[in-house]
C-alpha cells in the first residue's frame, strides 16, 4: 500500500505538534522514523492509524482519503511499546483477538480463527507457547504475540511505536533481524518508530528524521550519516562539535584548524558553522597553536580530551591512545578536522532560473 501525506499539521494546546509534513511511503517499504522525545513520531504514527486527526493536510493509502475512514476501517496492524495483551488470555486467543471482533458479516468461524492463530504462531516460532498466558513469556516473546495480534487481521499497513523500547540489547538485535525477516515475507508496508539510530538505520528501507514537528531529512543510513541536510541532524547524528569557520572560495578556514582534509564546499564566501564528530578530530602540540587543552583521561584504548580558544570555541576530541601526542593538560595545540558538514551561518540565497 503506497502512503501520501502532505501538508499535515498538528497543534496540542498551544504547541505545534506537527508543522508541515509531508512523505511518500512506497509500497511494502520499511520506514523508520527517527527523532528525538517529543518531534511528533508517535503523533503522526497515531494519525495514520486513525487514533489522532491532524488540524489540516491530506492522508492517502492507494489513492484513498483516509482521514474520512474510522480507524476500525482502515485494516491497520498497531504494536506499541507497552503494548498489553489480555493477561486472562492464551497467546492463541490474544493472536486471535482482532478477527473475533471483526463484524458479523466480516468475521470468520471459529475454525477459521483458530486455523490462523495457528499459521501466526508457526511463522512468528511461537506455536510451542500457544496455551500459555503473558504472564508466563518473556519480554521477547510478549513482543511476538503483540506482531502477531496486529498481523492477524492482514494489515494493509503495519505501524509500530518502539516496538522493542523495553527490551535489553542483545533481544533488541535478535529480534530486529527477525521483525526484518517478517517485513519481507509479509510485504506490508511497515513504519516503525524508534529513538535508536542503530535500530533505524539496521532495519529500515529509508529514515525519516523528525525534529520539533518537522521533516529534517529522508534517506538511507549512509547519506544521513555522511552528509547531514541540517545542523539539527548532523546534532542528533553524533557531530556534537561546532566550530564557527570561514569560507572562502570553497574552503573552510578558522584559528589554529587545520581542515585541508575536508573537500571543498559549494557555499559563498562568508562566515559558516563547521560540525563535527569528536572522533573525526585529532590534536597536534604546536607551540603556536591557539588552542589549548582542558581536560585529558584516556579510556586505555582512546583519548578523550576538550579544547579551548580563547575565542569561546571549545571542543571534544576522541582518539586511538596507541600513536597519540603527549599531551598535557595547558598545551598549546592545533585541531585537525578529517571530516565535517558545513553550514553557512545565512539562509543560502536561491538562485531563481529564469
Ligand atoms: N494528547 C495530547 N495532548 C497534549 N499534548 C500531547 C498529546 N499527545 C502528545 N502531545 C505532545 O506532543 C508532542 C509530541 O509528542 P509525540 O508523542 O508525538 O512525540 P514523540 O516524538 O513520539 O516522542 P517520544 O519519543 O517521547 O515518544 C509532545 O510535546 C507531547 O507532550
Amino acid at each position: 500500500m503506497s502512503i501520501e501525506i502532505a501538508g499535515l499539521t498538528k497543534r496540542f494546546d498551544r504547541t505545534d505538534v506537527l508543522r508541515g509534513i509531508d512523505l511518500s511511503v512506497e509500497p511494502g517499504e520499511l520506514l523508520a522514523l527517527l527523532g528525538p522525545s517529543g518531534s511528533g513520531k508517535t503523533t503522526l504514527l497515531k494519525i495514520i492509524a486513525g487514533l489522532e486527526w491532524p488540524d489540516a493536510g491530506r492522508l492517502r493509502v492507494e489513492g484513498q482519503d483516509w482521514l474520512a475512514l474510522a480507524a476500525r476501517e482502515r485494516r491497520i496492524g498497531f504494536v506499541f511499546q507497552h503494548y498489553a495483551l489480555f493477561p486472562h488470555m492464551t497467546v492463541r486467543d490474544n493472536i486471535g483477538f482482532g478477527l473475533s471482533v471483526l463484524p458479523r458479516g466480516q468475521r470468520p468461524t471459529r475454525a477459521q480463527i483458530a486455523a490462523r492463530a495457528d499459521e501466526l504462531m508457526a511463522f512468528l516460532q511461537i506455536d510451542h507457547l500457544a496455551d500459555r498466558f503473558p504472564g508466563q513469556l518473556s519480554g521477547g516473546q510478549r513482543q511476538r504475540v503483540a506482531l502477531g495480534r496486529a498481523l492477524a487481521i492482514k494489515p494493509r499497513v503495519l505501524l509500530l511505536d518502539e516496538p522493542f523500547g523495553a527490551l535489553d540489547a542483545a533481544i533488541r538485535r535478535d529480534l530486529r533481524r527477525w521483525l526484518r525477516g517478517v517485513h519481507e515475507a509479509t510485504g506490508s508496508t511497515t513504519i516503525f518508530v524508534t529513538h535508536d539510530q542503530e535500530e533505524a538505520f539496521e532495519l529500515a528501507d529509508r529514515v525519516v528524521v523528525m525534529g520539533e514537528g518537522r521533516i529534517e531529512q529522508i534517506g538511507h543510513a549512509d547519506a544521513i550519516h555522511d552528509a547531514p541536510a541540517t545542523p539539527f541532524v548532523a546534532r542528533f547524528m553524533g557531530a556534537t562539535v561546532q566550530l564557527p569557520v570561514t569560507v572562502m572560495g570553497g574552503r573552510a578556514q578558522g584559528p589554529g584548524l587545520d581542515l585541508s582534509a575536508l573537500p571543498q564546499v559549494a557555499l559563498r564566501d562568508g562566515p559558516a558553522q563547521l560540525f563535527a564528530r569528536p572522533a573525526d578530530l585529532r590534536v597536534a602540540p604546536d607551540a603556536d597553536g591557539p588552542w589549548r587543552v582542558q581536560t585529558l583521561a584516556s579510556t586505555g584504548a582512546e583519548l578523550r580530551l576538550t579544547v579551548a580558544h580563547p575565542g569561546g570555541a571549545e571542543a571534544e576530541i576522541q582518539m586511538p591512545r596507541r600513536g597519540a601526542p603527549t599531551l598535557s593538560r595547558g598545551a598549546p595545540v592545533t585541531l585537525a578536522v578529517q571530516a565535517a558538514t558545513i553550514f553557512a551561518d545565512a539562509p543560502i540565497e536561491k538562485e531563481t532560473a529564469r
